[in-house]
């Protein structure tokens, strides 16, 4: 996805964003985008100044690659030397410029990695629509050959990424006495209801990597999975991350520990909604013992889990993880040809 860098770049973000019609699918788009941006840029800006001016999405993603190129050169060898791009969907580095680089560098194999752990056709499908679309018109010869990992959001190494942190958290911010009593608030970014009842299948993997993070932490303390950041008029997954919030205090309850759990990296949605927005709720509501959970960022064993990931990928010879062509055949939507366009028009064999 990307933010932006500074307050100045907010604009092109908003409208990049309000402009995907994979993310919003609005009548008009081509008009209403324009002005919905400008209605939305002040307040966003505002909250990117509290924040420290900019989203840090690209300082993390940049760690997360140069990293992961040094996991990947010890444990698969003989593809080395690795190099990651960057492509974000609404902020520079844009998928064209990174394409025109890769070709510049003379690529010839690459990966498509997702780094939203979790997969949905307004996040991770988009990007990969746009990647279509680009080398359609960059790269029509196919000379660099492409597959895709789309999803990993039981990959061992990340539920012990999220594990360990959640544990770190609770030792360091709770008296032993009160550590197991904690509720565990797992939040992840919500979706619309009319992307949820199209059958995607986000919210399935969002609770699979819950479950798998509180069965290795041996379901010691209570737990709820509850969506964030909700935007517009329209109907929203539920229950609110804000919602839950206030019903732990009417209850009296003292501490809460947030884990962000479809994130791989600090931006906006942890470091202004859940650490500023929430974190004065829980102060209003009673809750002083509100904390949130340390992104993974250059975690080395998120880094690990990105490397079995790709490794894993490798070594199978896979071109896509075996959900992806599902995708289109079990969403409802009979206008999205989305798989079609991915897997019908593109020669994917190396
Ligand atoms: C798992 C991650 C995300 C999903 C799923 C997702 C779906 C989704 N988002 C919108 C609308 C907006 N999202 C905005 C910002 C934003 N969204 C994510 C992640 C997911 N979105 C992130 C990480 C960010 C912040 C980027 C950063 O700061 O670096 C915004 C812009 C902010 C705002 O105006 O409030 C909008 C709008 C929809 C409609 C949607 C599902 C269809
Ligand atoms: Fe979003
Ligand atoms: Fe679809």
């Amino acid at each position: 996805m990307g933010g932006p860098k500074t307050v100045q770049d907010v604009e092109s973000f908003l409208f990049r964003l309000f402009s995907d019609h994979d993310l919003i699918p609005i009548p008009f788009q081509k008009y209403l985008a324009p002005w919905i941006t400008k209605r939305r840029v002040p307040k966003i800006q505002e909250q990117y100044a509290k924040i420290g001016g900019g989203s840090p999405i690209f300082h993390w993603t940049q760690r997360q690659g140069l990293l992961l190129e040094q996991v990947m050169d010890r444990i698969r060898p003989e593809s080395a030397p690795h190099k990651h791009y960057i492509a974000f969907r609404y902020a520079e580095p844009l998928t064209e410029p990174t394409i025109d680089e890769m070709k510049k560098d003379g690529v010839t194999r690459a990966i498509a990695l997702s780094l939203y752990p979790q997969y949905s056709c307004s996040t991770t499908g988009s990007s990969l629509n746009e990647l279509v679309r680009v080398l359609k018109d960059k790269d029509p010869s196919g000379s660099i050959k492409w597959s895709v990992v789309d999803r990993y959001p039981t990959q061992p190494m990340l539920v012990e990424a999220f594990a360990r942190h959640i544990e770190q958290s609770l030792e360091k911010e709770y008296p032993a006495s009160e550590r197991d009593s904690v509720p565990l608030l797992f939040s992840a970014h919500s979706l619309p209801m009319s992307v949820v009842n199209r059958g995607d299948t986000y919210p399935g993997e969002v609770a699979a990597t819950v479950n798998a993070v509180m069965e290795r932490l041996g379901h010691r303390n209570p737990y709820r999975l509850v969506w964030q950041s909700q935007v517009g008029p329209s109907a929203w997954l539920g229950p609110k991350t804000e919602d839950v919030i206030k019903g732990y205090g009417k209850q009296g309850k003292k501490n809460l520990l947030v884990v962000p759990i479809a994130f791989v990296s600090d931006h906006i949605e942890t470091l202004f909604e859940l650490d500023l927005e929430y974190g004065h709720v829980a102060k209003e509501v009673g809750i002083t013992g509100y904390k949130r959970v340390e992104s993974l960022n250059d975690d080395p064993i998120f880094i690990q889990c990105l490397g079995e990931v790709v490794k894993n990928h490798l070594d199978s010879g896979a071109l896509h993880s075996k959900q992806l062509p599902l995708r289109c055949p079990s969403c409802t939507n009979p206008k999205c040809g989305k798989t079609k366009e991915f897997f019908g028009s593109q020669d994917m064999e190396w």
